[in-house]
């Protein structure tokens, strides 16, 4: 597909996958995005979260995107839930919610079902995965239990709507959701929520937007899950070249926690001037077995001295602060201890000599 031309009733939007721990968010994102993940330096400033994948199609193009809070189990139950889940789905067009095929559903999946109907309007496709580890009967069993859970919950979310309705009268006529997918444009405008709004759009399959079973491992229904979740995608251009994908996630992604972190708080002086190369990624030699460390180096190219004072800071403490933030990203990242070296360089206006693009990587 050319960038630059595609089909009239293209979608195009971000989709988060959540879902209690060990559900099959990872293999399903995987299996999705066939193990590739996405160069994402020069991608619209719409969301602070890393993209996990981009799913190109010649109708659609989904992009996966990840939360650290969504992603990790712990925080997933913890404190800052609230927080981070109305941040993600301000974000994102569409959720996948993974409920395992062969696991009961719990107080877990009750809650995270909760705070998506309570978090606002975006369309939640249930999706029950593992499909291959249960037989056919258990499955349509649990796609009934899914079901119930969906219309229970929203029947709950419908009630709670209706007595705030009846409490804060008179009110503003609030968004429809038809409303904010005509104006949602692919970048910041997405941020609008759709909390304000009375009608829950998981209306559709018992609660949810829709309900689908698949198989990751199987590769059972992967492709029908991408079709689904862009039908709930506005109509839009591409969001991303389809070229911008890549078969070594680990050092594009470190790039790109470095530059998320390089951008963070500057988005706006800098957006598109910060460029991120690894030199060097090995294993340190001579450490124990069980508490590797990884060196890490890495160039970050700004255009011009005025933009690397920004990013050095007051002697260095912006650097150091980068540093540190990166850092600890790209631990988690890689599970590993890591020591980052970033060394800022000047390339005058990189962005327009091909050349300094192609030393770039872009
Ligand atoms: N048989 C089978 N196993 C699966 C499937 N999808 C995931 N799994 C397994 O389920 C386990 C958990 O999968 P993950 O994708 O890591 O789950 P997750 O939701 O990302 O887990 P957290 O990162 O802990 O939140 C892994 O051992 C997967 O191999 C599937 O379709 N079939």
């Amino acid at each position: 597909m050319d960038f630059a031309s595609f089909p009239e009733d293209f979608t195009a939007g971000f989709a988060v996958m959540v879902g209690r721990p060990n559900a099959g968010k990872s293999t399903l994102t995987n299996a999705l995005v066939g193990q590739k993940v996405a160069i994402t330096s020069n991608r619209p400033q719409t969301t602070r979260h890393t993209i996990r994948g981009i799913v190109h199609r010649d109708n659609f193009q989904l992009v996966l995107v990840d939360t650290p809070g969504l992603h990790r189990p712990r925080t997933l139950l913890g404190e800052r839930l609230n927080d981070m889940v109305a941040e993600t789905l301000a974000e994102v067009d569409v959720i996948g919610f993974c409920i395992s095929a062969n696991e009961k559903i719990g107080p877990g999946d009750r809650y995270i079902a909760q705070q998506l109907a309570a978090s606002g309007n975006k369309p939640v496709v249930a999706i029950v995965t593992k499909a291959d580890t249960v037989s056919q009967e258990e499955l349509a069993i649990q796609l009934l239990e899914v079901s119930r859970l969906g219309e229970e919950i929203m029947s709950a979310e419908r009630a709670t709507r209706a007595e705030r309705k009846r409490r804060q009268q008179p009110r503003k006529k609030g968004d429809t959701n038809l409303a904010f997918r005509k104006d949602s444009g692919p970048a910041a405008q997405r941020r609008k929520s759709q909390a304000s709004s009375d009608t829950p759009v998981n209306d559709g399959k018992g609660g949810w937007a829709d309900i689908i079973p698949v198989s990751s491992v199987k590769g059972f229904q992967v492709e029908q899950v991408a079709e689904l979740l862009a039908s709930h995608m506005p109509v839009s251009p591409p969001l991303y070249p389809e070229g911008e994908l890549t078969d070594e996630p680990e050092m594009t992604l470190v790039a790109e926690l470095v530059r998320e972190a390089a951008l963070e708080g500057v988005r706006h002086e800098l957006p598109h001037s910060v460029a991120v190369t690894v030199e060097e990624m090995e294993l340190r030699e001579g450490r124990p077995e069980d508490n590797p460390l990884v060196d890490i180096h890495v160039n970050l190219y700004v255009e011009r001295d005025s933009q690397k004072a920004i990013i050095i800071g007051k002697r260095g403490s912006r650097l150091r602060e980068i540093g540190a933030t990166a850092r600890q990203n790209i631990e988690a990242l890689l599970g590993t201890k890591v020591y980052l070296d970033i060394h800022v360089k000047v390339a005058k206006d990189w962005q327009r000599d091909p050349k300094a693009l192609g030393r770039l990587g872009f």
